[in-house]
């Protein structure tokens, strides 16, 4: 059984996303947005680390590996864990847009329990666009890329201007951010050139 919120179903007047002509190509891996994304950074110690590949259209894959720091019951993945794991999924979609947004809205389906060490194989896709608003839908399978699916979701992001960051985020991250040297890290953490 799956239920889907109405604040998840696109508005008569939703138009199909476009990808962006500089969106990475099909195969090619996005590489994490921010080194201490506790879901794709590579400086979070018990993050997930999670890695994340441009498909067609706009749509990806991305797998996470649940580790021992990952659990919620003995053996078990933590859901929110989980959640997180397609939270960021999701959330990279929208890198294939060149949009920055957030989430407002992340409906989560628990389908199967999910072990430590298990990789979790996630797709997900832009459904649709509605000024702001951007829909999309993900599922995460185990046991292979074509295994059962064992958490699924649906998400509402909503487009928000480089300033939400700044004007919301803790001072000493923003200005560790701002000084990277490296521009393509500095684009991705706060602004998107499109
Ligand atoms: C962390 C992202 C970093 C991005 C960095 C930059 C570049 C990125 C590069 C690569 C990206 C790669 C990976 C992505 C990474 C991570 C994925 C994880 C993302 C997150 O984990 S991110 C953290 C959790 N997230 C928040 O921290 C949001 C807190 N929140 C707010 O900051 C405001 O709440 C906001 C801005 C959402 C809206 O505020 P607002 O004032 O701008 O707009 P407003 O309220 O008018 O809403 C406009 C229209 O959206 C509808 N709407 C709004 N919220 C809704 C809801 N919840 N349910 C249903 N509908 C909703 C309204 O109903 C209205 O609809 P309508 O237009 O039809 O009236």
């Amino acid at each position: 059984m799956s239920g889907t919120s109405a604040a998840l179903t696109p508005p008569a007047g939703a138009v199909a996303p476009v990808r962006h002509p500089d969106a990475p190509a099909p195969g090619e891996l996005l590489g994490a947005h921010y080194e201490q994304c506790f879901g794709c950074g590579e400086a979070q110690p018990h993050g997930l680390r999670l890695q994340a590949r441009a498909g067609e259209g706009i749509s990806l894959t991305a797998e996470f590996t649940v580790q021992p720091a990952h659990q919620g019951a003995p053996g078990l993945a933590h859901g929110g864990v989980l959640a997180t794991a397609l939270d960021e999924t999701l959330g990279s979609l929208n890198w294939l847009l060149r949009t920055v947004a957030v989430t407002g809205r992340l409906e989560t389906d628990y389908v199967l329990p999910v072990p430590v060490g298990t990789v979790l194989h996630l797709e997900a896709e832009v459904t649709a666009v509605a000024g702001r608003k951007i829909y999309s839908r993900a599922t995460g399978r185990i046991g292979g890329p074509d295994g059962p699916v064992a958490v699924r979701a649906q998400a509402l992001f909503i487009e928000v201007k480089t300033e939400h960051f700044i004007d919301h985020g803790r001072p000493q991250e923003i200005r560790a951010a701002m000084s990277d040297p490296d521009p393509s890290r500095r684009e991705r953490a706060f602004e998107v050139n499109p």
